[in-house]
């Protein structure tokens, strides 16, 4: 690096709301999250949110391309360097998008496709407004690997409906790491429909996306019969289990990844979950032994005196 430009990573620069780092391209990320459209970067630096007259992102020569590169920079070299008469130089910022070690282990030879997915949902995701930009740090350990994780509860061969997907998940990495399953992601709103469908397209997931409420008449009728359906951050237990579990087969179960509430809900929801047909409910621990936080899972079973127009109509084959 150039003296004469102190290197400062580039996460120091956000106010709240505002990234300033990521993987690819950092002023992509200014110009799409904070700066006023069609405002240069360097007036924006300019108002005291970087005390900094001059801005580049490292170019692939390595040379300060003098005023803002709209170069993407490399993998790696994720800083944000603002010209401040100091001779500094900076580490290149840590790639959130490396994988951990672990990950090998949940995705096996799909990794890659969980990469480029973690890689989607950071770049595009962010600006697509899918993911906050404050979870970009944590993609693996809180989103991918989180969900994966999950997979331990489905066997081999499963229809799963992945109930308000949003982002994709947990439904996306589920189709990664078992490819044997059956996903489909039912989601109401069209601009995460959108995204879904681009980042199966991507990732040549061969998947369905519904796009409706998981209470709505036409939804049951496509999607009754699964074998389980998940759900994650949609909505309490009460109303999770009233919506889902219409959706799977008798002796098919809800998944609902909660986090510490997970007890709590269960106990205040049960007389809920038990008139929407749950028999057997407990709370099961994920990815011990492969995520630090491993993932709770509310598991519910589906009791097989409840019935619903077409429970258990739509399996796909015998079990
Ligand atoms: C907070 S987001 C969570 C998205 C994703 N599951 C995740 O963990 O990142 C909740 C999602 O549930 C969807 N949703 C809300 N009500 C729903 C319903 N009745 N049926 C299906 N999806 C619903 C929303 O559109 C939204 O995408």
């Amino acid at each position: 690096m150039a003296a004469g430009y102190v290197g400062l990573e580039a996460g120091r620069f956000a106010s709240p709301g505002i990234l300033l780092h990521g993987p690819g391209a950092p002023w992509f990320h200014v110009k799409q999250a904070a700066r006023p459209r069609g405002e240069p970067l360097r007036r924006w630096l300019g108002r005291g949110v970087v005390p900094a007259a001059e801005a580049w992102c490292p170019r692939s020569d390595g040379a300060p391309p003098g005023g803002v590169s709209r170069e993407t920079p490399p993998v790696g070299a994720l800083t944000f360097h603002v010209k401040h008469g100091v001779d500094e130089v900076s580490e290149p910022a840590r790639d959130p998008i490396q994988p951990p070690p672990v990950a090998e282990r949940v995705f096996g030879l799909r990794l890659p496709l969980a990469v480029r997915y973690a890689r989607l949902l950071a770049e595009h995701g962010v600006v697509r407004g899918l993911i906050g930009p404050r979870e970009v740090e944590r993609i693996w350990d809180r989103h991918v690997l989180n969900s994966a994780v999950v997979s331990e509860l489905l066997p081999e061969g499963w229809r799963v409906v992945d109930v308000g997907s949003g982002a994709g998940l947990p439904g996306i990495p589920l189709a990664i790491a078992r490819p044997d399953l059956e996903v489909v992601l039912l989601e109401p709103m069209a601009r995460r429909v959108a995204w879904l469908e681009d980042v199966a397209w991507e990732l040549g997931l061969a998947m369905s996306i519904v796009r409706g409420r998981a209470e709505e008449g036409v939804v049951r009728e496509r999607l009754a019969g699964s074998d389980a359906a998940t759900a994650r951050a949609v909505a309490p237990l009460a109303r999770l289990a009233q919506w889902s579990l219409p959706l799977v087969r008798p002796g098919g179960r809800l998944l609902a990844l909660k986090g510490a509430s997970a007890a709590e809900e269960l106990t205040r929801d049960a007389a809920a979950v038990s008139a929407a047909g749950g028999v057997r409910s407990e709370i099961v621990s994920c990815g011990g032994g492969v995520l630090d936080a491993p993932t709770t899972v509310v598991v519910i079973e589906r009791g097989a005196g409840t019935s619903d127009r077409d429970g258990g109509r739509r399996r796909r084959k015998d079990r």
